[in-house]
């Protein structure tokens, strides 16, 4: 009954957000077209491309005029198009896995064939593994042209910020080098990677060197909705979309997924649609307290309120590290 109840209740919530007529022209920070112009500029030299996403980002929302590297400007793309391309959507540990044979039926659908599932935070992962052995036959299955003499292969990462690019190139050393320490800085903001074009060796046979890019985010994204979901797995630095609101927009997702740990994790007896109430539970859950000063009728007094930015940030923290579960933000 009480079940029911529940049910019955979650049916009325929100199945639309209202994103407030917010605009996503300056989310995102400008050195990126820098980035791509020298990435660009840099193609001629790299064999292969790997191109990293978040797991828990569905292809539908990025996927754009091209099935081969869906969310990058044109001009980039065509260059892309030309080169042998491996698709690896990491973060695997943070993802819905039923959601994976979707994905790959989907991308197969659009031709984009080489797809890897990897988990970066993992000391071994299998599928890291098969990186090297699937971009060399690769390339050995195409012709180089200007690049017959060289005796080594270079590979380039590009994704969007914070997606892993830098984890991935430390996986690959540890996975495949003898001395396979931390080449490449890995941060949990967006936009770390900033220095452009290092060259990192990832195999010692084959000799495979890797060019370390800025993530890479196009300057256009289709719609806010998107935008909000990459901001959610931490690819837009939060201020700059508001913490308040990507935690309204997470509860909304939460519910309409049926991803319903947040109950337990916070003690709410019940799933909410209503934002204020849940951060106000995590607020006092955790002592996220803020004394705020009011002046009344009888002189002033001091007041504990719940400090709900500092609630907020708390939520979408523990949606990016699992803490509520492996979502996928379909
Ligand atoms: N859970 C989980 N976290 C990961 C994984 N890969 C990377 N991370 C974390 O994601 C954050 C960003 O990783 P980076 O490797 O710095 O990402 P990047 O794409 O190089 O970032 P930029 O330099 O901003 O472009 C860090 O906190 C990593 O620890 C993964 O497979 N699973």
């Amino acid at each position: 009954m009480r079940l029911q109840q529940i049910l019955r209740n979650v049916s009325k919530f929100r199945t639309v957000f209202d994103f407030g007529g917010r605009d996503i022209a300056h989310w995102f920070p400008g050195h990126m077209a820098k980035g791509l112009r020298q990435m660009k500029a840099n193609l001629r030299n790299v064999d292969c491309i790997l191109e990293i996403h978040d797991a828990r980002i569905s292809f539908n929302d990025l996927h754009g005029t091209s099935p081969v590297v869906p969310c990058t400007p044109s001009f980039f793309q065509e260059s892309l198009n030309i080169r042998p391309h491996l698709l690896i959507l990491n973060k695997l540990d943070l993802a819905d896995p039923s959601s994976k044979q979707r994905v790959l039926k989907q991308l197969e659908k659009s031709g984009v064939e080489n797809v890897l599932f990897t988990d970066c935070q993992r000391q071994i992962d299998a599928n890291i593994k098969k990186i090297v052995p699937m971009v060399t036959q690769l390339i050995e299955s195409r012709p180089r042209y200007h690049k017959e003499e060289d005796t080594y292969y270079c590979l380039m990462v590009i994704g969007i910020p914070n997606v892993g690019k830098s984890s991935l190139i430390n996986a690959l050393r540890r996975t495949n080098m003898k001395k396979g320490g931390r080449a490449s800085k890995v941060g949990g903001e967006p936009g770390i990677t900033k220095a452009v074009l290092t060259k990192i060796q990832v195999c010692e046979r084959p000799a495979l060197f890797l060019v370390d890019t800025p993530g890479v985010l196009p300057p256009k994204i289709e719609s806010v909705e998107t935008g909000m979901k990459l901001a959610l797995c931490g690819t837009i630095l939060d201020h700059l979309v508001g913490e308040d609101i990507m935690a309204d927009y997470l509860l909304y997702s939460l519910n309409r997924l049926e991803k319903f740990s947040y109950v337990d994790q916070y003690d709410l007896g019940e799933p909410s649609d209503d934002i204020q109430h849940v951060l106000k539970r995590i607020a006092v859950k955790l002592g996220k307290t803020q004394r705020v000063k009011a002046i009344t009728g009888v002189g002033n007094i001091t007041i504990t309120m719940p400090n709900y930015t500092a609630a907020a940030y708390h939520f979408i923290r523990a949606f990016r590290r699992g803490e509520l579960g492996r979502v996928t933000l379909d």
